[in-house]
């Protein structure tokens, strides 16, 4: 089962329709507007919940997104599926894969250093033993090989591959706590998990790293000293096939040769648009209020309209809040990501006066 199937239902598109829009609260007596319901488009449908905060009051119903045909192909039953609103836009995750021992470690605490507040990297799960150096939690979560099997089971995993004889894994989590953050999310993971990555919903940058030839990879591979000789002829045999498979059409998007360094961390710099011109600083965005128990939405445009207020004040305005749903991105499955929200006030004074307050 996956992260989809595990947050939401599977139940027919005719109960969602006619179950779901006239949801409403009974309390007190009165129908209280709780949850409001619209259609956003022909995949999905925006649910805004009140007495709720920002980062929890916008959810969508998939419905027929690409991700939900493919489930119910699959499962030859209908497929809906939560995905919860994600405010902010964060930047596209780094993919890096390529044969071991070529240097994607290296070059990828190079950029940590460099920008610590731009990357975070996604902490990996893996069966294999840790190294000298190696912390859990840091480099890796070591975990066993029964608990890792069950949590794939259980659709936590965004991707997972046996390399080197061991299974290795990246968690939804792991994703998700980077670009909450605000940082921009790294993923050091092999071709095969970078091939699942690309079949996924997350949007991302797929980097491939070379070694100026095989013998400087042995010589690399033996350098560093982790591995044994058996560990060493298993990564440099599978390192044949990466090679051969991270020239595959349409699954990278770059291939830097790491023969010097600092020439490679240039490159990669560069493709990453990090020439020093753009600000390093964390985005910060506007404190939004919680949202009260009664709202109404509607949609106009590529925004929806949450309203909301008292009766004094809607005597003379309407606060509302826009939700701008036009830079919608996948984030990893069960989130979506990019929505901004701001707030507005509308005057009763004049016809269509709109003031934008953040
Ligand atoms: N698919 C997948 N591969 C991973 C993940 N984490 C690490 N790898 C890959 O597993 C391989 C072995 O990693 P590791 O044992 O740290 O050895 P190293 O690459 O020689 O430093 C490398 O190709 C990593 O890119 C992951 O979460 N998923
Ligand atoms: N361009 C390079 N030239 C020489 N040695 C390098 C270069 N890049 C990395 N190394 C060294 O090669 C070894 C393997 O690098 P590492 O980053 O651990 O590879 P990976 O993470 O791809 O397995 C390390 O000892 C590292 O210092």
């Amino acid at each position: 089962m996956n992260q989809h199937q595990q947050l939401g239902f599977r139940f027919s598109t005719n109960l969602l329709v006619n179950g779901l829009f006239p949801l409403c609260w009974e309390q007190n007596r009165s129908c209280v507007r709780a949850i409001q319901a619209v259609l956003l488009s022909e995949d999905r449908i925006v649910i805004v919940k009140g007495n709720s905060s920002p980062d929890d009051c916008t959810w969508f119903l998939e419905v027929d997104t690409q991700f939900i045909r493919e489930q119910k192909k699959s499962f030859e039953t209908e497929v809906v599926a939560w995905s919860k609103g994600v405010k902010g836009d964060a930047e596209k995750p780094i993919v890096i894969s390529g044969p071991s021992g070529v240097g994607k470690g290296t070059l990828i605490s190079k950029l940590m250093e460099e920008f610590p507040s731009m990357f975070g990297f996604s902490v990996s799960h893996t069966t294999r033993a840790p190294r000298d150096k190696e912390k859990d939690g840091v480099h890796y979560h070591f975990t066993e090989r029964s608990v890792m099997e069950k949590d794939i089971k259980d659709g936590k995993f965004l991707e997972f591959a046996s390399v080197h004889g061991n299974l290795y894994g990246t968690s939804i989590e792991a994703v998700e706590v980077v670009a909450d953050a605000g940082k921009r999310c790294i993923l050091d993971i092999d071709v095969q998990g970078a091939r699942s990555v690309r079949a996924s919903p997350l949007e991302a940058i797929f980097i491939f790293i070379c070694p100026p030839s095989f013998e400087e990879l042995e010589k690399r591979l033996r350098a560093r000293g982790t591995e044994t000789e058996e560990q060493i002829q298993q990564r440099l045999h599978n390192a044949r096939a990466e090679l051969e498979q991270g020239q595959s059409p349409g699954l990278f998007d770059h291939i830097l040769v790491n023969e010097d360094l600092e020439a490679c961390y240039e490159s990669l710099k560069k493709l990453l648009g990090l020439d020093g011109s753009i600000s390093t600083a964390p985005k910060s965005s506007p404190k939004m209020a919680d949202l009260p128990l009664d709202l109404s939405i509607s949609k106009f445009d590529h925004k929806i309209l949450i309203s909301f207020g008292t009766k004094e004040v809607e005597k003379a305005s309407k606060n509302l809040y826009v939700l701008d749903v036009s830079s919608l991105k996948g984030g990893a499955p069960g989130r979506t990501r990019g929505l901004n929200m701001y707030t507005v006030h509308l005057f009763a004074d004049g016809p269509n006066v709109v003031k934008q307050l953040s």
